[in-house]
């Protein structure tokens, strides 16, 4: 019973969160790039239980697109191209979650002005895109997050800890699952090549991150690649290209302490008898020589989740919301990534990060599946940085 009153009442936290009492810190003002449909879950919402962060300014490649969602969201400022956005000397930090092929070109552009960025995973189609957008950032003595939010969350500290405790021995395996039904629609930017489209971009950079974080091991080769295509219907009227983009894929890693990394993950998982979507799958598994670690929806594990751990003969089920000093029950994983994130900006200590090697090796594993899959590294951006 008390689970189930946990669970409305988080939820119902998730969707209407609780305003934050303003303190005598000046708020960082973010702007964000593009009326995109993540906006609201990934910052505007945890925003507003947030002492010290405000949405202040919108920008939508049409000037009357960013005024609707800053109708809708309340947004004070709203801008019809991006680089005005970045032009405002009164933003302070940009949210970057333009589909990922762009990424890159307008992370360099907000960090050339001066900006801190939190910017939406995959951080861009090449870890050479990344790899320079952190080395801009430390010339210019700001902040770049990649926004692996689940990452912040309890639940993933704690599965780490019971990892690192030792408890379930040397990681031998390691599977992590992110698929989904019935969510994408045709002409999606997940289909699209030029945009750094495709279910390894998209989902698929979860599940490697995942495998990587949980188990502490880095692939060292991929040993078996498989996938599905997007067809040319899913990827829409026009769009070039599709018989490079995975809907899905599945794909077993070595890694670097000797365990075998599986990962799985699909755009658009066939509906049951053609009409009923499936579950989404939120899985991952970590086998260790003493035991093992079965996690129920490691990815946004405050609607709920499990973690269950088998090791000496016995089974317990772990479920974690909150830090002892840090968080509330409704806090989402998006709510904690931006407590770590303002902290950065701050100059102060965060509970958690995702720094430029972590970004970059992430990359450079989605790269390796891409060329022994044959379907080649998305394209790099044509964009040029001014000398
Ligand atoms: N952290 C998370 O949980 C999630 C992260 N993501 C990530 O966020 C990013 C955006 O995803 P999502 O919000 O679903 O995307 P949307 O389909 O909503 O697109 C985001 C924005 O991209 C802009 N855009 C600019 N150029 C183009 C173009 N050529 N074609 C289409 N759109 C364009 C549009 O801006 P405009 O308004 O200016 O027209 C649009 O608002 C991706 O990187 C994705 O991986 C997505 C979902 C969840
Ligand atoms: O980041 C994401 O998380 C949730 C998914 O539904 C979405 O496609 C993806 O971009």
């Amino acid at each position: 019973m008390s689970s189930i009153l946990g669970f409305v009442s988080r939820n119902r936290s998730i969707i209407n969160p609780p305003e934050a009492k303003p303190t005598d810190s000046t708020p960082l003002r973010f702007g964000i790039l593009g009326a995109a449909n993540i906006a609201p879950d990934a910052l505007i919402k945890p925003v507003k239980s947030h002492p010290e962060a405000v949405v202040y300014a919108v920008a939508a490649r049409s000037k009357d697109r960013a005024a609707a969602f800053a109708k809708t969201h309340r947004i004070e400022k709203v801008y019809g191209s991006y680089q005005e956005l970045l032009d405002d000397p009164n933003v302070d930090c940009i949210y970057n979650p333009l589909p990922n092929g762009l990424h890159y070109e307008w992370t360099m552009k907000a960090l050339a002005a001066g900006k801190h960025v939190l910017l939406e995973k995959p951080a861009s189609n090449t870890a050479e895109e990344a790899r320079a957008m952190f080395e801009l950032a430390e010339q210019k003595n700001v902040v770049l997050l990649e926004a692996f939010h689940y990452r912040f969350h309890p639940a993933a500290a704690r599965i780490k800890e019971i990892v690192e405790s030792g408890e379930i021995g040397q990681v031998k395996a390691v599977k992590t699952s992110l698929k989904v039904s019935g969510f994408m629609k045709a002409g999606d930017i997940r289909y699209n090549y030029a945009l750094g489209g495709g279910a390894l971009m998209d989902m698929g950079c979860y599940t490697i991150n995942a495998m990587r974080h949980f188990s502490g091991q880095e692939p060292t080769s991929v040993t078996s690649a498989t996938h599905q295509l997007v067809t040319k219907a899913l990827a829409g009227p026009g769009v070039a290209d599709f018989e490079r983009v995975d809907k899905s894929a599945d794909v077993t890693f070595a890694l670097s302490g000797g365990a075998v990394g599986t990962i799985s993950c699909d755009l658009d998982m066939p509906a049951r008898l053609g009409l009923i979507p499936k579950l989404p799958d939120l899985n991952a598994t970590i086998t260790g020589d003493k035991g093992e670690i079965k996690v129920v929806n490691y990815i946004m594990p405050t609607l709920y989740h499990s973690i269950t751990v088998k090791s000496g003969g016995k089974e317990r089920v772990e479920k974690v919301y909150k830090f002892p000093n840090l968080g509330e029950p409704w806090w989402t994983t998006y709510r904690y990534q931006l407590e770590a994130f303002v902290n950065k900006v701050k100059g102060r200590p965060v509970h958690h990060w995702v720094d430029k090697e972590n970004t970059v090796k992430n990359m450079e594993a989605i790269e390796s599946v891409y060329v022994k899959n044959g379907l080649g590294v998305r394209p790099k951006s044509d964009w040029v940085p001014p000398q």
